[in-house]
């Protein structure tokens, strides 16, 4: 097989069960959790690693910003023959009980993305992976993580004049969180029969930071760190839990 256009990978790269963070620095910080890993590509935003935790084989792929970016990953990874895909991304709340570093379970997401609509009608429905989200909500329990299983928001630019109106707009109807990827992932996830889910470390205040418009990445950096590696250890949990399950016993 020829190494993939974007990712640089051929089929002996990949794993069956792949993490996918949208940015390169992250695939780093999941590396810190594995117990021997090495790096197999880095082009463009498309960062590979491939490693074992405890005994299962995992691969590491960012997928960059936004959905364009990431149907070119999920598309070359599925190539490559994986099968099972977790992104750990970050979001901003649409609900104000939900506090920075508070995990973020998508088991849908309104699809206000651009890459999604390329593929499918816009009535499609971005659905997660029901074993992908049993198998995280599962976890979460036991490993007593907090987190937020419901509806998410994909959109596509992060500085549109009317995005306060817009978040407002998802607050009244219940959405959790927004991200830029998740709705499109899900969508091209059912169409090409793999299990897709995510894990979205929350970010942002939505009461002081969108509502009033103040950013505060910086001030709760220790929180938002925290719950990064809160979704690393719970993606790899899922999966490993997921893992053992297949096994021939
Ligand atoms: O932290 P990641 O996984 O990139 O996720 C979020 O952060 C980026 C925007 O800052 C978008 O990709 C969004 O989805
Ligand atoms: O507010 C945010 C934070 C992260 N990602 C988003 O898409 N929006």
């Amino acid at each position: 097989m020829m190494k993939q256009p974007h990712i640089l990978c051929t089929e002996e790269d990949i794993d069956k069960m792949v993490l996918l963070p949208g940015d390169p620095e992250r695939v780093l910080r999941v590396a810190g959790f594995l117990d021997s890993w090495e790096e197999i590509a880095y082009n463009r935003e498309f960062r590979t690693i491939k490693g074992t935790y405890k005994d299962m084989p995992i691969t590491v792929t960012s997928t960059g910003i936004g959905g364009a970016s990431a149907t070119i990953a999920l598309e070359e990874l599925v190539a490559c023959g994986a099968k099972y895909f977790i992104r750990i991304g970050s979001a901003g709340a649409c609900q104000a009980y939900i506090d920075i570093g508070d995990l973020i379970i998508p088991t849908a997401a309104v699809r206000e993305d651009g890459a999604s609509r390329m593929y499918v009608k816009e009535n499609y429905p971005a659905v997660a992976s029901y074993d992908l989200i049993r198998a995280i909500d599962d976890t979460s329990k036991e490993l007593g993580y907090r987190t937020y299983l419901g509806i998410a928001r994909s959109h596509d630019s992060f500085y549109i004049d009317d995005e306060l109106e817009r978040m407002t707009y998802w607050n009244s109807k219940k959405v959790l969180g927004s991200d830029m990827e998740t709705a499109t992932l899900y969508t091209l996830g059912n169409l090409r029969e793999v299990h897709v889910a995510s894990i979205l470390n929350n970010v942002v205040r939505y009461e002081a930071d969108v509502k009033d418009g103040i950013n505060d990445y910086v001030d709760d950096g220790d929180l938002a760190a925290e719950g990064e590696k809160k979704e690393i250890i719970l993606a790899l949990e899922a999966f490993y839990r997921l893992y053992e399950s297949m096994m021939p016993i």
